[in-house]
């Protein structure tokens, strides 16, 4: 049976659905009108100023729902990128995401994005708002596997501030940089265990820290004020100390979002984090694992390099994707609700 869409508004929007470690990737590949912007990061502010309305309608409801991830391919100002990526999610557009470099890594291997794939191992230079992302995607005998990237110089931001945080008091959190800041506090603070704590009530503690840090701590990066916001808050099971053991975590990003991976660019940011501690060694790797699924990446700090005059790292993080299908998305006039909605 051939299917033929049925009459509608505008083009049609075409997607590759995968996910990373149990978090959706929803990877828009047509159907957008033009992203004007000399820059991956002004693109991503023409987005967010003037086509708002295509988010909605891939990330919420009919078509998507509450915790829906995408990327938009977008053409990169850099010669050495293969391709430009937007982020986006149930509130508005990242600057850096780990789980989809991953997924988009084999992707681009896939569909070509790259020019002839060597084995074993294919290189492709996604990149992100955040900056130029190296990812490497296992390629042998014509097929995709696991994917390590490596990342754009990360940091520690703040250690050990105090913040008050609306029913919990006052709360110490580290704030880290990995292509996106994140606050970092221990689980137990909250009574909590990111393994088996329900998941309502981690996110409850997760929002409620970044909401204190939102409003009394101020981020700034050295590069961009593009990038200098709070993405979320990681509860972690405080296991920092180099251990060949996985470490536990869980991330509430954007609006409450909670992400079902270990979170790459979460993971960057806590291994830059262990690093500046003195917690780990560079080339000591981690196994870092989701509390939500179980999903588990790698990450190791590789080399020292700095960002402005913050002392920082490059870290690398491995994990695996996997496609889950293809959809071709439309907008028929009478439908009230073409445009989204989201139910908490
Ligand atoms: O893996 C990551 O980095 C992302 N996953 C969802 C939230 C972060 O952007």
């Amino acid at each position: 049976m051939e299917i033929q869409l049925p009459p509608h508004e505008g083009d049609e929007l075409s997607v590759v659905d995968m996910h990373t470690g149990g978090e959706p990737l929803r990877i828009i590949h047509s159907g957008y009108p033009e992203v004007k912007g000399d820059s991956v990061l002004s693109k991503r502010r023409y987005v967010r100023e003037h086509l708002d309305h295509l988010r909605r309608v891939l990330m919420f409801e009919p078509r998507g729902h509450y915790d829906m991830y995408g990327a938009l391919i977008v053409d990169s100002e850099l010669a050495e990128a293969d391709l430009g990526v937007l982020f986006m999610h149930n509130e508005g557009y990242s600057t850096m995401c780990g789980h989809a470099v991953i997924a988009l890594g084999r992707f681009a291997v896939d569909y070509k994005l790259v020019k002839e794939p060597q084995s074993p191992e294919t290189q492709v230079n996604i990149h992100c708002p955040c900056g130029l992302v190296k990812a490497f995607v296992e390629y042998s005998e014509g097929k995709t596997g696991g994917v390590r990237f490596l990342s754009v110089p990360a940091f520690a931001f703040s250690t050990d501030a105090t913040v008050s945080v609306e029913k919990f008091g006052d709360v110490t959190v580290d704030i880290s940089y990995g292509g996106a800041f994140y606050a970092f506090v221990d689980a137990k603070r909250f009574g909590l265990d990111v393994t088996t704590s329900r998941t309502r009530d981690l996110v409850d503690a997760a929002t409620a820290v970044t909401n204190a840090v939102k409003s009394q701590v101020k981020l700034h990066h050295p590069t961009s004020d593009d990038l200098a916001f709070l993405y979320g808050t990681i509860l972690t099971d405080g296991k920092d100390d180099y251990s060949s053991d996985p470490t536990a975590n869980m991330c509430v990003f954007a609006e409450a979002q909670v992400d079902r991976s270990p979170t790459g660019s979460g993971v960057t940011a806590r291994v830059a984090l262990q690093y500046h501690k003195g917690l780990i060694q560079l080339n000591q790797t981690r196994t870092f694992q989701s509390g939500a699924t179980g999903s588990q990446f790698t990450g190791r700090a590789v080399k020292e390099t700095k960002c402005g005059d913050f002392k920082a790292v490059v870290v690398e993080v491995s994990g695996r994707a996997f496609y889950t299908g293809v959809s071709r998305f439309v907008q028929e006039p009478e439908d009230k609700l073409t445009h989204g909605f989201l139910l908490k």
